[in-house]
């Protein structure tokens, strides 16, 4: 019981470098499970960093930082795959594979993290697929699917494992705002069946439109709008 009660992130005394220079300083913070969250910080203030950091791919040299059930510090190579079938992970850097179609983008991702049945994995796919309102697309390539298709896909990848929480960087930039507001559709919906949510965004009217908890990087902190009770206006100067 005491398990599921745990945050699924929670983070103390953490320091997040870049090569030799700190960019993020103590940094203390919960996650929630079902918790949705904004990162927000103008450019360069350390959000990709810190997201990077709870996926464990800047390693983490100073602090403690447990994410769904994993401890970060030192957390071995071996380990890192399954941390992150825990987490999804909607990122710039975590694109579509250009040259296979969108189940076959899926299936390499399942297959990747032990999936062997064939009529699981069809499920699955289709599943995931239809939540993010893309039954009909198994069969296209990522060049026939718009920017806003495509990152439907990117979270249904992410949501194949049911993760406990959704790591997204920017998943609304290069958007129009409709499209962008479909996909903030998408992860209020995910969120409400429990997953929590962790997303780093420039985006004032989203933040605006589906206020939330907000966390700030500033001055190589994280401001909590919970504990250091900023107002939404304040964090609109991103
Ligand atoms: N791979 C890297 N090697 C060295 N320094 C880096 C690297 N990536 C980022 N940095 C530096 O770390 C700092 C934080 O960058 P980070 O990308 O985390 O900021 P950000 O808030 O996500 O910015 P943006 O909003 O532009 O995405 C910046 O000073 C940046 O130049």
């Amino acid at each position: 019981m005491e398990f599921s009660s745990s945050p699924v992130v929670t983070l103390r005394d953490v320091i997040i470098y870049q090569d030799v220079n700190t960019v993020l300083n103590q940094v203390n913070f919960e996650i929630e499970k079902g918790e949705f969250v904004y990162l927000v910080g103008k450019t360069g203030s350390g959000k990709s960093s810190l997201l990077k950091t709870l996926y464990a791919d800047l390693p983490l040299r100073s602090g403690l930082a447990q994410v769904a059930g994993f401890k970060i510090f030192k957390i071995s190579r071996d380990q890192i795959p399954y941390l992150r079938r825990k987490i999804g992970i909607v990122f710039q850097d975590f694109q579509l594979l250009t040259d296979r179609n969108v189940n076959e983008n899926l299936t390499f991702v399942l297959r990747a993290t032990g999936w062997k049945e064939k009529s699981k994995i069809k499920n699955r796919i289709s599943e995931v697929l239809m939540r993010v309102g893309m039954g009909a697309a198994g069969s296209k390539m990522p060049h026939q699917l718009s920017g806003g298709e495509q990152q439907r896909i990117v979270i249904a990848r992410a949501l194949l494992n049911e993760p406990v929480i959704l790591l997204a960087d920017e998943p609304t930039g290069n958007l129009d705002p409709d499209v962008a507001k479909g996909i903030m559709q998408i992860f209020l919906e995910i969120n409400n069946s429990g997953t929590a949510v962790l997303m780093a965004t420039h985006n004032h009217h989203i933040i605006q439109h589906y206020p939330k908890r907000v966390l700030k990087c500033e001055n190589g902190q994280v401001l909590d709008s919970v504990r250091n009770n900023f107002t939404l206006t304040d964090s609109f100067e991103i």
